[in-house]
């Protein structure tokens, strides 16, 4: 049911020789990690060699309809070594057939999907990867909040959600270009009636414009995940 992200890859000690070995970097085994159980860590103490413990990353790529989540969070997930989970894949039948069918979800039809997304990407943190990248479009910032739920569970965990930012027309043009997915053009003003950007006040959002080429957006978002992380770590360690 997960997307194609490789099972195992590097810890985040080292930025730089991530930056510049992509892309391909060799995949790496890794042990698993003793810490965390069932998404709940078990031990949250220093550990006996007074480092801080290790973090570990959620990165949720959102927006709506069309506007490169799988594009991107496929690039991020190779680039990191991250199992990468594709939204799409977690609607249940019953949602893809309403999509199919040109019927926009409701609230009720998302609120499972979102919980299963939440659930799965501690699952794979579980099996002692560092981070794990997952599309999900997270129109409705209470969409957002349930997944924001999972940190309080799991101390060190970090989550993070990448808005790609695009304007209606554009995104109706590239779902119009598209072929073979069940989510046509004709829904695509429905994601932008719902669509609450994310506010400034949600501070674990970054936004990126997507009206420019892929290749522009990728290397931004890739260079932005990995700031985050360093910053992340040289905080803990002040
Ligand atoms: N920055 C970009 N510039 C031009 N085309 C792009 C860009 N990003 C993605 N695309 C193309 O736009 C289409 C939609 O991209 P993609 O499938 O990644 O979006 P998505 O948000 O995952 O869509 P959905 O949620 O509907 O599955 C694809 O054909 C993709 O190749
Ligand atoms: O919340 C939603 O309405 C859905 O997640 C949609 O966004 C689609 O799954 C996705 O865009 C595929 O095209």
């Amino acid at each position: 049911m997960n997307g194609s992200g490789p099972s195992s890859g590097p810890s985040l000690s080292n930025l730089s020789a991530v930056r510049q070995s992509l892309p391909p970097s060799p995949k790496v085994a890794r042990l698993p990690n003793p810490s965390l159980t069932n998404g709940v860590r078990t031990n949250g103490a220093t550990p006996a060699n007074g480092s801080l413990e290790k973090e570990h990353h959620i990165w949720l790529v959102t927006g709506p309809a069309g506007c490169g989540k799988s594009t991107v969070a496929k690039y991020l997930a190779n680039s990191l070594h991250w199992p990468y989970i594709e939204g799409d894949e977690y609607h249940p039948k019953a949602n893809v057939d309403k999509m199919s069918a040109g019927i926009p979800l409701t609230d009720a039809d998302r609120w499972d999907w979102l919980t299963a997304l939440r659930d799965s990407s501690i699952h794979e943190l579980d099996q002692g990867h560092d981070g794990v990248v997952l599309t999900c479009s997270a129109l409705k910032r209470k969409y957002r909040d349930v997944i924001r739920v999972a940190p309080y569970f799991t101390p060190n965990l970090r989550l993070h959600f990448i808005y790609l930012d695009a304007p209606e027309d554009l995104l109706l043009q590239r779902v119009l270009a598209r072929k073979n997915h069940y989510m046509g053009a004709n829904m695509v003003h429905s994601q932008f009636d719902i669509l609450e950007p994310p506010t400034s006040d949600e501070v674990d959002v970054i936004s990126i414009d997507v009206s420019r080429p892929a290749d522009s957006v990728m290397a931004e978002a890739l260079d932005r995940v990995l700031n985050t992380i360093h910053e992340t770590k040289a905080n803990l360690q002040k």
